[in-house]
């Protein structure tokens, strides 16, 4: 594995969904993946259970603190939870809700303490979270509210997925489709876009980058024909963030802004809902795209997919996009490390 100054934490996710499998599978096969080193907040039980499900060969060690990662390679070090952990493959359990929150707690714990890099989360099932009485449409809200209680500042979160070709920005996230339009104003397109391009520039190395902003509604708005959110709310919004000096164009047609030629133009998509940004991100490269959060003052990475109950435990989850995960995550750490030397 590649040395690098601070190791990663990676959640366990749901146990009864793939984030055991993929995290087992890339352990596997770490030396000829060059992983960066990485400790998991889970269950090492459970880990351990399903490692021998896969008939993957690997050891599992429980160890106290993240920087005892550093000094064994030989099993794959967890950090135990306190909460229990008791799951079947493919049957998820609210009962699991505590230690699953539990593990996204302490990662943040141990990234806001300088004692681990940057935080990697498998997926989770909002569903059984709300059962439970969790309050939040997802990971990217819960960790705002950490980095909330860690700093006594608020902190917006920005959700961009990630891919070889593709970089998109949903603007409304988690929110049923009816509820978009109403939701969508020009403040919250201009904040997004003044994250995503200051975060793009400070975590990704990418000088002055280009945003693309998608319309709305069809051909983004014919005018005002078909809508008029592309001339009352988009439009303003993008003059708002090019006079803050960020390098904005738009309001686009967004069935014409995702083919290749079109998407040499410019770094990010920033789109109007989720699955407008999605949509193209998860078709072009499914496996290899991230999920990770801006507007935080730590770095969170994840795969792009969720739980995929129907296959865990059965050996077909593929691990491309959580190795991608953990690869851009401490690409980001590196490259915030090297920008914070330049300023010391
Ligand atoms: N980062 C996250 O925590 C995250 C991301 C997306 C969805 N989710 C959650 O996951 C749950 C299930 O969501 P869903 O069914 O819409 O999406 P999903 O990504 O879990 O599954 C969709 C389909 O893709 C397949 N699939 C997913 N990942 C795969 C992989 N790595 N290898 C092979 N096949 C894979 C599944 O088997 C399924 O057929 C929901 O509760 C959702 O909220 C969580
Ligand atoms: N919207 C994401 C997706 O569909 O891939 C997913 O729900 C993850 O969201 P969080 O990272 O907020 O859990």
């Amino acid at each position: 594995m590649k040395a690098t100054s601070l190791p990663l934490v990676v959640t366990m996710g749901d146990p009864a969904g793939i984030g055991p499998d993929i995290t087992i599978d890339l352990w596997r096969r770490r030396a000829q993946l060059d992983l960066p080193p990485f400790a998991v907040l889970g269950s090492p039980t459970l880990l351990a259970e399903r490692a021998k499900l896969l008939n993957a060969e690997i050891a599992v060690s429980e160890i106290d603190q993240v920087s005892d990662v550093l000094s064994q390679a030989e099993a794959l070090p967890v950090l135990p939870l306190e909460n229990q952990v008791l799951a079947k493959p493919g049957k998820p359990d609210r009962n699991n809700a505590e230690a699953i929150l539990e593990a996204i707690r302490r990662a943040v714990d141990l990234t806001m303490s300088g004692k681990a890099a940057a935080i990697v989360t498998n997926p989770i099932a909002k569903a059984i979270l709300y059962d439970a009485g969790f309050g939040f449409p997802g990971h990217t809200e819960y960790l705002a509210e950490l980095a909330k209680q860690h700093t006594d500042e608020a902190h917006m979160p920005v959700m961009m997925l990630a891919g070889p070709d593709l970089n998109v920005v949903p603007v409304t996230i988690h929110i049923p489709l009816r509820k978009v339009p109403e939701q969508l104003t020009t403040d919250l397109i201009v904040e997004t876009g003044l994250t995503t391009s200051c975060d793009l520039e400070s975590r990704f190395g990418i000088s002055k980058p280009r945003i693309a902003v998608a319309g709305l509604n069809p051909h983004a708005g014919e005018s005002g024909s078909f809508g008029s959110e592309d001339l009352a709310i988009i439009a303003p919004a993008i003059a708002e963030m090019r006079a803050q000096g960020v390098n904005a164009f738009g309001p686009l047609p967004a069935d014409t802004m995702f083919h290749a030629e079109a998407r040499r133009d410019y770094d990010a998509a920033l789109c109007m809902y989720h699955d407008q940004a999605l949509i193209p991100a998860k078709a072009l490269a499914f496996n290899d795209t991230v999920n990770t959060t801006l507007g935080l003052p730590f770095i969170r990475t994840s795969p792009d997919h969720g739980t995929a109950f129907d296959i865990a435990g059965s050996g077909k989850a593929h691990s491309g996009s959580l190795l991608a995960a953990m690869k851009l995550a401490a690409r980001m750490a590196a490259h915030q490390r090297k920008q914070r030397h330049v300023g010391d």
